[in-house]
């Protein structure tokens, strides 16, 4: 099929070589290759392939969801892929995989928490799929606030075991990703108690099928939770324990030991065994920059191929690309998700580098990168969800069919706002965060880490800096906005604290009443941290790029901070981090620059790269023919295969013959 002249036209005006930001994006042109072999393995693979999902039941989509996850084994086996490898194809594969909580948390889980002897036992089990296993947190009563998991293991001197239970149905498990179905394991995170004495949450390793026959072992009682918006082939579930029996060295005992006479000792920091979550916390970041990229990719293509209505009356119908407020809808997801790609990456390392940290007991940088982590997922996934949804509003009907792909990236992501901790509880771990920084600030002691701009006392009166109209291009000046903006947010939130405590109200109670002032400062806080590592991302890595291509790459995050304080005006203008003629300029600045960019749209989401048979997409297909393949998918639909169905003869064609009746 020859390419769309609409879309061609697009990429030969552009001012920039997409193969150079792609270079960028993937680190160099050997990792772009190396990428593509990776993608082409996987789109390839007629077992991998989601091609035909959108016409599956429940039930045959969990088993396609099951030999997709074995032929990704096989193929991390047949081309030697490492676990980043394997951990993108989960991800190209929109995490339609079931058991990938055996990957990503389970596996994991075991490293983070078990000592040596039980990496030993535990790990070339898990690693060679001799057993599967889930992460088994939540609980029907509790899900966010741990210290209250119901779930109890109690230890018996006498037989030097755990006795694990569910006394009511509250502490039942319930979410956790491949547990109805697809595992014969669980990590499972349960209220120690010895001798009555409560010591904590602490995790488990336990047996729930037999590996054989795969049923249920005695005491487990173990299903499905049932239909859910999305992520139908991870089968999450319920677990009910009736005095199930675990030998002592099958609790994780890397920070937390039980002796055989029954001793308690912790080694490592408080939250050490929050670990996993934290891990998972760096890879949702990941996702949100493709679920976003994807989108971008779908709608910014069809947008140009789409021509419906005139600008000019009389003159051809224009691409609905050229509406200004179509521009709006796709424009800020583009640069939103090269905002995210910088954040991403950046993400990837601090969290490296901490975690080697970690593993020789150097727990300094815990609760940094714990702000960072909650406040990166929170954020990535809240703006990535908003943004794909204003991304399928803006394909009209289209944007209503599962074959357009982005309904899809849209449903699975919704997810993220709400796993691996819900954002609202992030922010506010954060804003606990923001408010220790505060007081080490009004000490007069150096604020280290992302918050150390909170050293630089903010003259009053306050002037924004931004004199010239070149310094409303200044990412440095720019991000100086930001980072007054949630200094002065976070003195806000400080200060009304303080009032409510000053006047009596209890610690605790002054913090619920200013939980919503402290969410906004996070908010704040996490939006300058994204722009902060946009503007590094800029220096680092896309400081070799041509000159073009930079150029465009520098005009995205110049957007990405204009628009941003558009989009926050209530906040910039209240802390008077801004006035209102200046929020007018960067108004219009803003919408200069989105029509600089609109020239480069597509130019900038073919720099993704993302292929086709990952896409998976009728209306965003790299060829932009966009109604031929939105044909050829009706065409394939199984309803469409007969002229006539059954439902004729059953009960269509009574009642045209009036032989209905009320019964039917
Ligand atoms: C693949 C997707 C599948 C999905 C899987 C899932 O969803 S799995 C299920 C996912 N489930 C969830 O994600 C559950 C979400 N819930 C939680 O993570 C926790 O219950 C909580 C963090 C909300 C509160 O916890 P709490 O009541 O025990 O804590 P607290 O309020 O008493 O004290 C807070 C103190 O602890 C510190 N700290 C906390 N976390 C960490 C950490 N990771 N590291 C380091 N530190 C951490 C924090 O800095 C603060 O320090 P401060 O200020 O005292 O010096
Ligand atoms: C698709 C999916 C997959 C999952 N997979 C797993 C898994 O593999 N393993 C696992 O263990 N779990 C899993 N979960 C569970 C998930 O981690 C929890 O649902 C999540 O942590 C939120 O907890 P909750 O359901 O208790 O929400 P709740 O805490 O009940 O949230 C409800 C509301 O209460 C508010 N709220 C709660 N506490 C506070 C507070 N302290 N301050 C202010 N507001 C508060 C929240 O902001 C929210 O608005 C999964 C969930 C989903 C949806």
């Amino acid at each position: 099929m020859s390419v769309n002249p609409d879309i061609q036209v697009e990429r030969d005006t552009a001012t920039f070589r997409s193969i150079d930001v792609t270079h960028m994006l993937d680190g160099s042109p050997e990792a772009t290759n190396q990428r593509r072999i990776r993608q082409k393995q996987i789109g390839d693979d007629p077992q991998i392939n989601r091609r035909n999902i959108i016409f599956m039941s429940h039930e045959e989509r969990y088993e396609a969801a099951i030999a997709r996850g074995l032929r990704i084994e096989q193929l991390k086996a047949e081309h030697d892929w490492d676990i980043m490898d394997e951990n993108n194809a989960i991800m190209w594969c929109f995490s339609d995989i079931a058991m990938f909580v055996h990957k990503v948390m389970f596996i994991p889980a075991i490293e983070r928490l078990g000592n040596k002897e039980q990496h030993d036992k535990w790990l070339p089990l898990a690693i060679d799929h001799k057993i599967l296993g889930t992460y088994a947190q939540t609980e029907l009563g509790h899900g966010t606030f741990l210290r209250g998991l119901e779930m109890e293991a109690r230890y018996d001197k006498s037989t030097e075991e755990f006795v694990i239970s569910t006394p009511k149905h509250s502490s039942m498990k319930w979410w956790p990703g491949s547990l109805g179905h697809s595992s014969s394991h669980a990590v499972l995170l349960a209220t120690l108690y010895i001798d009555d004495q409560n010591c904590g949450m602490q995790p488990f390793i336990v047996q729930l099928r037999d590996l054989n026959t795969w049923k249920p072992l005695p005491g487990v009682e173990v299903g499905g939770i049932g239909p859910k918006m999305a992520l139908a082939t991870t089968d999450n579930g319920f677990l009910v324990l009736n005095n199930v029996r675990i030998p002592r060295d099958q609790m994780l005992m890397k920070y937390a030991q039980v002796s055989k006479d029954g001793k308690f000792t912790k080694s490592g920091a408080a939250k050490a065994n929050y670990s996993t979550m934290m891990l998972v916390r760096v890879g949702i970041a990941h996702s949100c920059y493709f679920s976003l990229a994807v989108g971008a990719t779908i709608v910014t293509r069809y947008s140009a191929v789409r021509r419906q209505g005139e600008i000019k009356p009389g003159a051809p119908e224009v691409k609905i690309l050229d509406y200004q407020t179509q521009q709006l809808k796709v424009i800020p997801s583009i640069a939103t998700a090269y905002a995210f790609h910088f954040c991403k990456e950046h993400l990837k390392w601090y969290y490296i580098e901490t975690f080697q940290q970690i593993q020789q007991n150097d727990f300094s940088g815990l609760p940094e990168i714990h702000c960072v982590t909650s406040g990166l997922k929170a954020y990535m996934s809240d703006i990535a969800t908003a943004q794909l949804e204003t991304l399928r509003r803006a394909c009209g009907g289209n944007g209503y069919l599962l074959s357009n792909g982005i309904t899809n990236t849209y449903i699975q992501t919704l997810a993220l706002p709400t796993v691996e901790g819900e954002n609202t509880v992030l922010y506010l771990q954060v804003a606990r965060y923001l408010m220790k920084c505060l007081k080490v600030a009004a000490t007069g002691e150096a604020v280290k880490g992302s918050l150390s701009y909170m050293n630089e006392k903010i003259k009053t009166p306050y002037t924004s800096g931004l004199v010239t109209r070149e310094d409303y291009s200044n990412v440095k000046k720019l991000l100086k906005l930001y980072q007054n903006m949630t200094v002065r947010l976070t003195q806000k939130a400080g200060d009304h604290l303080n009032k409510l405590h000053v006047s009596g109200q209890p610690k605790y109670e002054a913090w619920n009443n200013t939980s919503v002032q402290l969410v906004n400062a996070a908010k704040a806080y996490c939006q300058t941290y994204v722009l902060g590592m946009n503007i590094e991302g800029l220096s680092t890595q896309a400081v070799d790029l041509p000159g073009d291509a930079l150029e465009v790459i520098h005009q995205l995050c110049v957007f990405y901070a204009l628009h941003g304080i558009t989009e926050q005006s209530g906040n910039f203008l209240e802390t008077g981090c801004i006035n209102i003629t200046e929020l007018h300029i960067i108004q219009q600045e803003a919408q200069e620059m989105m029509a600089k960019i609109r020239k480069n749209a597509v130019a900038l989401v073919d720099a993704f790269d993302i292929p086709d048979n990952l896409l998976n997409s009728t209306l965003g297909c790299y060829d932009g023919n966009a109604y031929q393949h939105l044909y050829d998918s009706a065409k394939s639909d199984p309803m469409n295969q007969k002229q006539v169905l059954p439902a004729f003869e059953k009960y269509i064609k009574p009642m045209l013959q009036g032989k209905h009746t009320s019964k039917l």
